[in-house]
């Protein structure tokens, strides 16, 4: 015991290597009252405790050490929230790929395209028997129309749709768990088979990198997220043929007027806040449902960073939560206000006729508002899937042309050759190469013709007249006329369309270039890809065909087959719903239309041309000239042509050209071509000659 005279020991008196470790006795007594006079009166107990090593010198508290201790502290901590963002987004992505895998619409999506292939064959043999049918052909026709019964009688098998969808979950199984293997799995076989350290850099780099995801998804949502609005019940307006609900179904309760599907997806909506988490779509709330002739209406308002522009990203997402099935079609539109999207699930399609007639306005009608569909006059890429409606599409683009108020004609080139029966009397046709070359060489030359005279006459965009009208060519099938071009053997089809496409819409010319390919190089020249802004797309074969006619924003590749579109032109964007062609299958009606003077050049001031016929003009410069002049203006790097050209252009023999231009007064001479001496005429001795002409 210490008295008030006793000084405690100092420090340096404790032998070193030994402290005094105190310890409470387990039952230490409460602490005496003032009054408790026996408990003052007790002597105290003997304090506990041990005598046990000091700390190594060195480790004893200091400032450095603190600092260090801090500063490991917060590394610890630092490296446990990161490595907790990496472990979000490890199971994230798992989740994600196993949603992905397990997806139950699968087998729906597989189902779907193979109904589809089957819907493709029967159009296909539909479209071969109605050939033969005009042809008369008896033996086939009858051939043709049993292999059409037997596609109709057919149906894709399940047990084959079981062994696709195992399939197709297997492969996405084997493709999401590739680059986890990889990494997983891939620097120890360096390590080991090769002797190679460096590969182990694939860890702390794949874990660094999901753990910039984890942090990103944390930071997206914790931003986005709002408090989840209580899952709604779907409130209908009045729904067609049925009785308006009185009170909100429960989630799953029947909606009187609904369909089984309908109710289905109903129920996914007022369940929403369970079935969107995981999916990316936090901060999106759906208002009440309603159902109207269209099928099921539900805006969705977006909070955060999402906004509806980018929820159309999403659409799949939303799909999937909604259990939409695979046929039934869904639009998202922007909403009347701005944080807000309408989406459109169709389940219903509205009864109307959509026979195309001569007094039908554009090429079909806005699923959404019912509204006719006309499309911006000028150059168009259209592209399509085998079945999607393209030749119908091309049959409307020329009816209406036919019966426009404006004067209009049409030059139909087409490679394949198997509509252009239907075509004769109504339009210029051209078929094979050499007539392809032909029908070209007259445009340049009208082309070139009208620049002319817009030039005198000091105006920019030529108005169609009875005896210059708009000329729409429609080619259908531009893989083939690819295919055909072959400037070796001086078939320079693609080097004659180039001009029309970038000048001729200023000069009423309008090219309409539809293609099932719509890759550059086989279905869409280069030359073309970039001029050809205005993109219409029926249904692609996917989403790649899709970003390259449209663009990723659109979804060309989830319409249905046979007459559905979406197009890029001014006033139409992605969120607006497909048009609908009207339907001009009908080959008769087609044949109805009423006859038409097929168009041909006609020169300036005179009467039609025979190109055969080249001579001097009563009042104009020669022919023969005017063909060399819109030559070399389709092709403004050259400095001259060579005689074959010209007789080619003006389907001459190439003496009769060499004389016509002759006495046009145009002299032979050498030029220089890409650094090679050429024999032929000269861009200035042309030039030259036409302008004695016009003087
Ligand atoms: N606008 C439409 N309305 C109704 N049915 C249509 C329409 N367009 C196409 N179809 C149907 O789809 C079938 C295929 O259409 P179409 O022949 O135009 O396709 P395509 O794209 O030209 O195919 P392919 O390139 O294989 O010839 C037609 O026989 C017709 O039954």
């Amino acid at each position: 015991m210490m008295t008030h005279d006793q000084k405690p020991p100092a420090t340096d008196e404790i032998p070193m290597g030994l402290v005094w470790e105190g310890g409470e006795p387990a039952d230490a007594p409460e602490a005496p009252r003032p009054d408790d006079y026996e408990a003052r009166e007790a002597p105290p107990e003997a304090a506990r405790g041990t005598v046990v090593p000091a700390p190594e010198a060195g480790e004893a508290a200091s400032p450095k050490r603190a600092l260090l201790e801090d500063v490991n502290a917060r590394l610890q901590a630092a490296f446990a929230a990161w490595h907790t963002y990496a472990m979000i987004a490890w199971a994230r992505r798992w989740q994600t790929a196993e949603a992905y895998i397990q997806d139950p619409q699968l087998y729906e999506e597989i189902a779907e395209e193979a109904r589809a292939e089957i819907w493709r064959q029967r159009a296909a043999a539909a479209k071969k028997l109605d050939k033969a049918r005009i042809r008369k052909d008896e033996a086939q026709v009858k051939l043709l129309s049993e292999e059409l019964a037997l596609l109709e009688r057919r149906a894709p098998s399940a047990m084959k749709m079981d062994a696709l969808t195992l399939k197709a979950r297997g492969g996405r199984l084997a493709r999401q768990a590739a680059v986890p293997a990889a990494v997983a799995f891939g620097p120890l076989v360096a390590l080991f088979g090769a002797g190679m350290w460096w590969p182990l850099l694939a860890y702390p780099v794949a874990w660094g990198w999901l753990a910039v995801q984890g942090h990103a998804i944390a930071v997206a949502e914790g931003s986005t997220a709002v408090t989840e609005t209580p899952a709604q019940a779907p409130v209908l307006a009045a729904p067609q043929g049925g009785a308006s609900p009185a009170s909100p179904p429960a989630p799953g309760a029947p909606v009187v007027g609904a369909s089984e599907a309908e109710n289905r997806i109903l129920g996914c909506i007022a369940e929403w806040a369970k079935r969107a988490s995981g999916r990316g779509l936090a901060g999106v709330a759906p208002a009440s449902p309603t159902i109207d002739a269209l099928g099921i209406r539900v805006v969705l308002t977006t909070t955060g960073r999402i906004t509806p522009e980018a929820l159309g990203k999403k659409i799949d997402a939303i799909r999937a939560a909604l259990s939409v099935p695979t046929g039934v079609r869904t639009d998202l539109s922007p909403g009347e206000v701005g944080d807000q999207a309408v989406l459109r699930i169709r389940t219903r399609t509205p009864e109307r006729d959509m026979t195309w007639r001569p007094d039908r306005q554009g090429i079909g009608v806005d699923t959404d508002t019912g509204a006719p569909v006309v499309l911006p006059k000028g150059r168009m890429l259209i592209a399509g899937t085998s079945g999607a409606g393209k030749s119908v599409l091309l049959r409307v683009v020329m009816a209406e042309a036919l019966c426009a108020d404006e004067p209009t004609v049409v030059v139909y080139l087409d490679g394949k050759g198997e509509e252009s029966a239907l075509w004769k009397g109504k339009v210029r046709i051209a078929n094979t190469p050499h007539e392809i070359l032909s029908v070209l060489a007259d445009l340049g030359r009208e082309s070139a013709a009208r620049s002319q005279a817009m030039q005198e006459q000091g105006v920019a965009t030529w108005v169609p007249t009875e005896e210059r009208p708009r000329i729409v060519v429609v080619v259908d099938e531009g893989a083939e006329i690819v295919s055909m071009d072959n400037p070796d053997e001086e078939i320079d089809l693609i080097k004659r369309l180039r001009p029309l496409a970038t000048m001729g819409r200023s000069r009423g010319i309008d090219l309409k270039w539809a293609t099932q390919k719509p890759t550059v190089g086989e279905g869409i020249p280069s030359q073309l890809a970039g001029v050809m802004q205005d993109r219409l797309a029926l249904k692609t074969a996917g989403r790649k065909e899709n970003n390259l006619v449209l663009g990723p924003d659109w979804s060309s590749h989830e319409l249905e087959l046979g007459g559905f579109a979406l197009a890029n032109v001014h006033g139409r964007g992605p969120g607006q719903a497909p048009i609908q062609v009207w339907d001009l299958s009908d080959d008769s009606a087609v044949l109805g239309l009423p006859e038409a003077q097929p168009w041909r050049h006609v020169p300036r001031g005179g009467a039609p041309e025979a190109p055969r016929e080249a001579g001097k003009e009563a009042d104009g410069i020669p022919p023969v000239l005017a063909a060399a002049l819109a030559l070399l203006e389709m092709d403004p790097d050259a400095n001259g042509l060579q005689g074959q050209d010209v007789a080619r252009a003006c389907d001459m023999d190439l003496l009769a050209a060499q004389e016509a231009l002759r006495e046009a007064g145009v002299k032979g001479d050498r030029y220089y071509q890409n650094g090679t001496r050429v024999r032929g005429y000269p861009r200035s001795a042309l030039e030259e000659a036409a302008s004695r002409y016009e003087s």
